[in-house]
């Protein structure tokens, strides 16, 4: 069998258009700051992306580039100023940040309803605690996914692979949210590879290079490849052996292509949500 490939550029497009179609409803233009310190490459990528689809979904978006060598106080007293700036609805600081930065206190001081990262420990908890906040704009794209490829969640056997603050942890709460049977296993897990088979539903998220061999994913399963990893040649691959998994999975998602795309559409999603939510 040959996977079904889930298209995650296609469904990110849908998805930006319907949020410019809401963004065109408000009397005002939903504001996005992007604050980058430093210049690691993977976010580079990230960025330049964001800037093309936030202005193409209408929203009063800005990139601020810091230098490396910025302190934590001038971080914080950046977020300050944006968290006063009435026209300013959503707040992404990029990570990783500098060693001199404490990220988790960068994150602590961003006003939690501008929040679209979900990464402020107010948006964690109520994602844990099954109410409404800003969700992580990864994971949440992994669940418009899964609703794409028409996958069947209630009661199913779903595997996480990794456990970060920003995927793994908030992907295991939404499958979670969502009524699936959630197993999230890491570097210490005892077999990997017997845990990925149980899965129905399998999101890798882990970043090493085609990780997840072909014998590790039961037949028909539906596959997540959240990694995004630079080979040395310079391509782009994700944490599945793509072209051995497919011999096994029902549905998978490339890298590039899958789940990137769905990050930035549901960074903009968020953004108008944090903005309706803000301005009332
Ligand atoms: N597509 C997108 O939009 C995005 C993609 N990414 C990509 O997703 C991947 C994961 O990112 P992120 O969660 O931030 O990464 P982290 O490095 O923060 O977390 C990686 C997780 O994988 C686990 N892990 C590492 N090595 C192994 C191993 N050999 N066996 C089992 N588990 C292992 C770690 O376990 P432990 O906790 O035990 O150390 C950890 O929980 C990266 O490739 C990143 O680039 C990230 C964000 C957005
Ligand atoms: N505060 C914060 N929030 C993040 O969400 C965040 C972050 N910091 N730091 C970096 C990681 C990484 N990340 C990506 C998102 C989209 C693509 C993306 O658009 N990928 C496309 C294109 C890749 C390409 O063409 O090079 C794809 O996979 O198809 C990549 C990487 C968000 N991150």
């Amino acid at each position: 069998m040959s996977a079904r490939i889930i298209d995650g550029k296609a469904v990110a497009a849908e998805l930006r258009a319907r949020v410019a179609a809401r963004v065109a409803t408000l009397p005002f233009a939903p504001g996005l700051r992007v604050v980058r310190v430093g210049d690691d490459p993977a976010s580079g990528v990230y960025v330049r992306n964001k800037d093309r689809a936030a202005q193409g979904a209408g929203l009063n978006s800005a990139t601020m580039q810091m230098p490396a060598d910025t302190s934590e106080a001038a971080l914080l007293a950046t977020v300050a100023r944006l968290n006063a700036d009435p026209e300013v609805d959503g707040i992404l600081v990029q990570l990783p940040l500098p060693p001199q930065i404490d990220a988790l206190k960068v994150l602590a001081a961003i006003d939690p309803a501008k929040d679209v990262d979900g990464f402020h420990a107010m948006n964690a908890g109520l994602l844990a605690t099954g109410q409404r906040g800003l969700v992580p704009c990864t994971p949440k794209g992994v669940m418009h996914l899964l609703a794409a490829a028409g996958a069947a969640l209630p009661g199913a056997r779903a595997v996480v692979v990794g456990r970060s603050n920003i995927v793994g942890k908030p992907m295991a709460a939404l499958l979670l949210a969502a009524d699936a049977t959630v197993t999230v296993v890491h570097s210490r897990t005892r077999d990997l590879a017997a845990e990925c088979r149980r899965a129905e539903i399998l999101v890798a998220a882990v970043g090493r290079a085609g990780m997840v061999r072909g014998d590790w994913v039961a037949e028909g399963a539906t596959v997540i490849d959240v990694g995004i990893n630079r080979l040395p040649d310079g391509r782009l691959a994700g944490d599945v052996d793509f072209a051995a998994v497919r011999q096994h999975a029902g549905a998978i998602t490339p890298v590039p292509g899958g789940v990137g795309p769905m990050t930035i559409a549901c960074l903009l999603e968020n953004t108008v949500e944090a903005a309706i939510a803000r301005r009332g």
